[in-house]
């Protein structure tokens, strides 16, 4: 399942036959995987599918069965590990935080722990929403706070390479959209974000690629558009149509197309193989001013995703 990008692409992960086996339960299984350097890179799964187990691997928290794991241009083990790890953040799915600490000491304790500047924390508050609420104990901080504070300890040292799980846990819909600006920010600035989310249409746009994770093995890797073509999931196209005008529009699209409609509250709905697309849109077009307006709807990431882990 690996991706082959060009020789000078830099690789900010790079995995080979990872696997982490916990006696005969295979948690992650074989997994090969490059994600180039400045990608907002999705991974998606079932409850138990492996990620954060991938996730703990690649921040060199917990040592692979086997395989071999290169972060942002180094080994993740061995030799250079520690160094390596001064380039990552990590926002676990379940950040521990110390209610008697304010927000501005709980920075400057992660970033003691990550040898980062202390200048930082300031800033890094500020860069999350938090600057008003840098001197007030975390145990009073909502859980939407709790998340941002976690996510600027793990912004803290300026890392090339961010693992966030579930990260809009919490959030709301303001402060998601924040969220994701600060990414593509970042992102302008060559940094990697690797982000998992269970919330599939809160990704579908935001991600540059995803993977698919099912059973401790990867399932399809590449872009939302690049998995809708491979699973051929028929679009559906919907049209809204006079009620009197319905049944001769069943029938002219039957004739021109052979696909069968289907009647809504609006007027008549469809679904097409991709390859049939511009056929059905022509024979749409012929209905002329019988059709008031028309909808054509790609598969949902959700679609997709149950597609490749059905
Ligand atoms: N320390 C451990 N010892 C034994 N099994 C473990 C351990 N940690 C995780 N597992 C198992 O490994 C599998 C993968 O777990 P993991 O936490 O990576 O899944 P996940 O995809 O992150 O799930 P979720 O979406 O629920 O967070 C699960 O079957 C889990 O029970």
């Amino acid at each position: 399942m690996a991706s082959t990008f060009p020789a000078n692409e830099p690789l900010a992960i790079h995995l080979r036959g990872v696997s982490k086996h916990w006696g005969a339960l295979h948690a992650v299984d074989g997994v090969d995987l490059d994600v180039p350097a400045g990608e907002i890179f999705g991974l998606i799964g079932h409850n138990g599918a492996g990620k954060s187990t991938l996730f703990k691997m690649m921040l060199g928290l917990l040592a692979p069965t086997a395989g071999d794991i290169r972060v942002a241009g180094a080994s993740i083990t061995g030799r250079g590990a520690r160094a390596a790890r001064r380039q990552l953040g990590y926002l676990p799915e379940n950040v521990v935080l110390y209610d008697n600490l304010d927000g501005l000491e709980t920075l400057r304790f992660f970033a003691r722990l990550k040898g980062a500047p202390l200048v930082q924390c300031p800033q890094m508050l500020e860069r999350v929403g938090l600057a008003h609420a840098g001197k007030r104990p975390v145990r009073e901080y909502s859980k939407g706070m709790r998340q941002r504070l976690g996510f600027a300890q793990a912004l803290l040292g300026s890392p090339r390479v961010l693992f966030l799980d579930e990260p809009t846990n919490g959030l709301d819909p303001q402060a998601i959209r924040d969220f994701y600006a600060t990414l593509r920010e970042l992102q302008s600035g060559g940094v990697t974000v690797i982000i998992t989310s269970h919330i599939l249409a809160e990704l579908q746009e935001r991600v540059d690629r995803l993977a698919i994770l099912a059973a401790g093995r990867l399932q399809a890797v590449g872009s939302v558009q690049e998995l809708r073509e491979r699973t051929q999931m028929p679009l559906t196209v919907e049209l809204e149509i006079a009620e009197g005008d319905r049944a001769g529009a069943v029938a002219a699209l039957a004739q021109a197309t052979g696909v069968q409609s289907e009647p809504t509250d609006t007027g008549l709905r469809l679904q097409c193989a991709r390859e049939h697309k511009m056929a059905v849109l022509a024979a749409v077009s012929a209905l002329g001013a019988r059709v008031h307006d028309m909808k054509l709807i790609e598969p949902s990431l959700e679609d997709v995703f149950f597609g490749f882990s059905a």
